[in-house]
């Protein structure tokens, strides 16, 4: 990683607008970034690595929320993403982000991403939250802001409600998971071709380097998200190679290899991940579920990173489940 191309980042000026009175108007808190996809970024299917695009999300987003807050912010959480399209070598990748709401010390951030090439303009939004680092005094207090366009108005009090949806989000997964009743051989037996879960199990054990830092001498968010992308993606691709086998679906993947559609949707990611083995296609990623950042790590911590086919269901998704913890002397679940 220490030897890395730096990447070339371009911070433009924030967007002004006229508002009705006639007042220039610009977001105080935007913060506006364009990469040129470089080979550097891109998995060996000349694609931009979804974990680089979390990197550069999470930056983004960071240095939004610090012109809001005045002092060192980090990530709380991310929403779930979906990632629309995949974005070649050579092609421009626009993030915007700005502080849609403060709350007490924390504050939602949108981000805004898209892609420009010669014939469109495709664009996604995912949400984050930061929260501004506590000093010796205490917990921080946050200015409010305050929403002068209709879309900032209406983003204000979206933010309030999806607020509470992240919060309420760790308690509904840990209902799920004490009030389900497991899905046993019965259902299993139903695939001829089902794959054991331990077989997707990927463990992968990164140390926290001083290029994987931020200024705050923390794990950078992005970074974090990158390695969890990568053994998610192996495990995704173990699954795929052991259970697609019948005849029929490799006619079906070939087929979809040709018409060069791998990749583009969600009902095509399947495929695409079990073409891996047939084309040395890379498994593109198609959504990440809402996560939290529970606690830090910082420069010299060794992050263990497990995943592991949860589910897989027909012509559609592939569930990665994805733990990280922090080794030490006690580790630590992050
Ligand atoms: C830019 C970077 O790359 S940073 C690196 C990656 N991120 C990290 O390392 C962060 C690790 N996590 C942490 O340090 C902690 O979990 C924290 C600081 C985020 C939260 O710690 P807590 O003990 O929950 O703090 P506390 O209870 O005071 O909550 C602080 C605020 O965070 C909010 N918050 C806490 N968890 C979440 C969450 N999962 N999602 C959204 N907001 C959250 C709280 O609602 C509270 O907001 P408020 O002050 O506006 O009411």
């Amino acid at each position: 990683m220490a030897n890395e191309p730096r990447d070339n980042v371009l911070l433009e000026e924030p967007c002004m607008f006229i508002l009705e009175n006639g007042e220039m108007y610009r977001n105080p808190t935007e913060v506006k970034m364009s990469q040129i996809v470089l080979p550097c970024h891109a998995n060996y299917c000349e694609e931009l690595s979804a974990g680089q695009l979390l990197k550069w999300m999470d930056s983004t987003a960071c240095l939004s929320a610090e012109r809001h807050a005045g002092c060192s912010c980090i990530t709380a959480s991310v929403d779930d993403i979906h990632f629309e399209t995949t974005i070649g070598v050579g092609q421009v990748v626009n993030i915007t982000a700005k502080v849609n709401r403060g709350f007490t010390s924390s504050m939602e951030v949108g981000i805004l991403v898209s892609c420009e090439d010669l014939f469109s303009n495709r664009q996604w939004p995912p949400f984050a939250t930061f929260v501004a680092r506590r000093t010796e005094a205490g917990k921080l207090q946050l200015k409010q802001v305050i929403p002068r366009m209709q879309a900032e108005q209406m983003e204000y009090s979206l933010a309030a409600e999806r607020r509470r949806m992240r919060l309420i989000h760790a308690e509904i997964i840990n209902d799920l998971l004490s009030s389900c009743s497991c899905q046993i051989v019965s259902e299993c037996l139903d695939y001829r071709d089902a794959v054991p879960a331990e077989q997707t199990r990927v463990e992968s054990v990164e140390l926290v380097l001083p290029p994987h830092a931020n200024h705050q001498v923390s794990t950078f968010g992005g970074q974090i998200m990158a390695w969890m992308e990568n053994v998610a993606t192996i495990s995704a691709r173990c699954t795929v190679t052991i259970l697609l086998q019948s005849n029929l679906m490799i006619k079906k993947i070939l087929k979809l290899i040709r018409k060069k559609i791998i990749g583009v949707s969600v009902h095509n990611s399947l495929y695409a991940f079990s073409s891996s083995r047939l084309c040395n296609a890379h498994p593109p990623l198609q959504s990440i579920d809402m996560f939290h950042f529970r606690g830090p790590s910082h420069i010299g911590d060794r992050l263990v990173l497990k995943s592991i086919g949860n589910n897989a269901f027909k012509k559609r998704y592939i569930y990665i489940k994805k733990k990280l913890w922090t080794t030490g002397t006690s580790p630590q679940k992050l």
